[in-house]
């Protein structure tokens, strides 16, 4: 069954940085990531970058969450004051009682008020916030060389560009406002109860006081050094079962079910002794900072403290009220900060990943784009090393001329799909260069190279969109009639035909295909783009001898006329080729017609010798 992704936007290939791009200021890509410490450091980093643009509007955001909250204690003061009016010996002062009364409610007005315009604006940064991103990891992704992709998961991708970017929204927009409140709530509150009674106050504050070191106790390195790796632990379990689902044909095939369940269970394992050891470090401490941050405990030791002072006539019982109605409000946020700062962080680790997509080097788009002057084509020179030090093509020197079908053959390994790749610049060259047309492929606007050069890998994507969709992914423009047509030309139509949607039916919602079958839209596809040059990997390892002999049919019609670079995994291609190219350890070793390399009995003469030992009807060595 061929890999159908979702369609998205992130093949929009506008280029370029934005105003708002949140690297314009950029760090080096690929920035080293160091220790977990260094690792928070640098998701601060990115934190405080992504958001620097939304600053102003983030302040006014603190600034109408402040005054909400301050009045939102309105409505308290004045109860605490019409208790005080009211309990206190001789007649109550009905102005003041009445001033107090229209004092809270317009508290209780302003705190709406200010909290929802606060709560909308932070909604508000935080939508532009995602769009930004959104848009800017898009066209990010839309340039980054297409052999960026082959090395990440579009798992990987998709938890940046979804998960990544939503773990900031609670940041953006709830977090400001917590925080606010937990601070502006209690210091405001303090102040009061010291006005009312500073020995009382002290007694209140005890519990915050333990609750803010308790805090500090379990935020320590060390502790988050713990937490990072039940995090990690977490994430093998994901990983292990993720491994399980995705190879469970693999798995069940060669009886490796026992070797991965084990696998799994060493995670579940190690996990629960991370997350024991997490725990157990913890669970006395922070149940005890639960206990003393409760409401009831807090009230019983205000009653405790406010009736010894009352009992011996320190204080006025009416004073009590006030601490009953607020000393709960210090205590609230110091037990909200555990959870305030778990999604700090996560945020920061977010920023950071978000941070690294955004920084992947994109494929240079040519200032001033050239055009090619025919189909020939020039490998001149050329090296390339996927990792800095570590070349896995050397000087290679290659011509395709125009019309002609050139055949690489070599070891698994060999540099094939490296060189071929070059082509439609899935990869540039570290050096050297590759010509079409006698221009440098670097040179040339994106559209024209792909009107020139298609390609058809193994691994044919297919996205969720309907069949005719699917076919002209390069010409979107093109009629029905020429869709029908590529698609009968590739083998494909009676089987699209059959479908009661036809050409409209949704690949992987009302029809899913078989590898032979996505083979055969690639073909399809190529035939409409019907560029001169064509790269091709021809394996059909997975394909009967019926399907095989279609997809050749159908290769054929595809291939005729056209310059075609093929990786060869059949004798056919090799003994029909123009010239075959025979690689090994990245280097060209061998390189002219069948009769030639045969007659001088070199690498391919040995390949062809171990392939007949095998008696086997296709090439065996590419190691496919
Ligand atoms: N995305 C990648 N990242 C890092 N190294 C890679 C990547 N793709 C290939 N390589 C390495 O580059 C070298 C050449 O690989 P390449 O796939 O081009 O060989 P090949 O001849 O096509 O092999 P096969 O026939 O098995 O596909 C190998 O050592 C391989 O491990």
């Amino acid at each position: 069954m061929a890999t159908t992704e979702q369609v998205s936007t992130l093949t929009d290939g506008t280029g370029g940085r934005t105003a708002d791009d949140p690297t314009a200021a950029g760090e080096p890509p690929g920035a080293a990531h160091g220790g977990p410490e260094e690792q928070a450091a640098q998701g601060r980093r990115m934190l405080v970058r992504l958001l620097r643009p939304y600053r102003g509007r983030l302040v006014a955001v603190l600034v109408l969450q402040a005054v909400g909250a301050l009045a939102g204690l309105a409505p308290l003061l004045a109860l605490a004051e019409i208790g005080r009016e009211l309990l206190a010996p001789g007649p109550a002062d009905h102005g003041a009682v009445w001033t107090a009364v229209v004092l809270g409610a317009a508290g209780l007005l302003v705190r709406v008020l200010f909290t929802a315009a606060a709560g909308g604006c932070g909604h508000l940064v935080d939508g532009d916030l995602h769009l930004s991103l959104r848009k800017s990891l898009a066209q990010r992704l839309g340039r980054v060389p297409l052999g960026w992709f082959s090395r990440r998961s579009s798992g990987e991708v998709n938890g940046v560009v979804q998960g990544d970017v939503d773990t900031l929204h609670h940041l953006i927009a709830h977090t400001p406002g917590e925080f606010t409140s937990a601070v502006v709530v209690p210091v405001a509150s303090l102040a009061y109860l010291a006005w009312v009674d500073w020995r009382l106050t002290l007694v209140a504050l005890i519990p915050v006081v333990f609750g803010v070191a308790v805090h500090r106790l379990l935020s320590s390195e060390e502790r988050r050094r713990q937490g990072m790796a039940v995090g990690q632990a977490m994430g093998r379990i994901g990983a292990s079962s993720v491994e399980f689902v995705q190879g469970i044909s693999v798995v069940k095939t060669f009886g490796g079910a026992g070797r991965v369940h084990q696998r799994y269970r060493r995670a579940a394992d190690d996990f629960a002794d991370f997350f024991l050891g997490y725990v157990a470090g913890s669970a006395g401490l922070a149940s005890l900072s639960a206990l003393v941050l409760a409401p009831p405990f807090v009230l019983l030791l205000i009653l405790a403290g406010g009736t010894l002072l009352i009992t011996q006539g320190a204080m006025p019982p009416a004073e009590l009220l006030p601490f009953l109605l607020l000393s709960v409000a210090l205590t609230a946020p110091v037990a909200a900060l555990g959870h305030g700062m778990d999604n700090i962080h996560a945020a920061e680790r977010s920023a950071d990943r978000i941070h690294e997509m955004l920084s992947a080097r994109p494929l240079p788009v040519p200032a001033r784009p050239a055009l090619p002057n025919g189909d020939r084509v020039e490998y001149r020179g050329v090296g390339f090393a996927y990792d800095d030090g570590h070349p896995v093509l050397h000087d290679i020197d290659l011509v395709l001329e125009p019309g002609t079908t050139t055949a690489l053959v070599g070891p698994s390994g060999a540099g094939k799909s490296t060189l071929a790749q070059m082509l439609p610049r899935f990869f540039d060259p570290t050096r050297g260069a590759v010509l079409l047309g006698g221009v440098d492929v670097r040179d040339i606007g994106d559209e024209q190279l792909y009107q020139r050069v298609a390609f058809i890998f193994q691994d044919v994507r297919v996205l969720r969109a309907t069949v005719a969709e699917n076919i002209a992914l390069a010409v979107p423009d093109a009629d029905r009639s020429a869709v029908v047509a590529a698609a009968r030309a590739a083998g494909l139509h009676e089987r699209v035909a059959a479908l009661p949607n036809g050409y409209d039916s949704v690949l992987g919602e009302d029809i899913g295909l078989s590898g032979g079958e996505a083979q055969r839209l690639g073909i399809a596809r190529a035939l409409l783009i019907d560029a001169p040059v064509l790269v091709l990997d021809e394996a059909m390892s997975f394909a009967d001898a019926k399907t095989q002999a279609e997809l050749r049919q159908a290769l054929d019609v595809l291939c005729a006329g056209r310059t075609q670079l093929v990786i060869a995994h059949r004798l056919e291609t090799v003994t029909r080729a123009d010239r075959i190219v025979v690689m090994e350890g990245g280097r060209i070793v061998e390189s002219g017609t069948y009769q030639e390399l045969m007659g001088t009995g070199g690498k391919l003469a040995q390949m062809w010798r171990a392939q007949h030992r095998h008696g086997n009807g296709t090439h065996e060595g590419t190691g496919r």
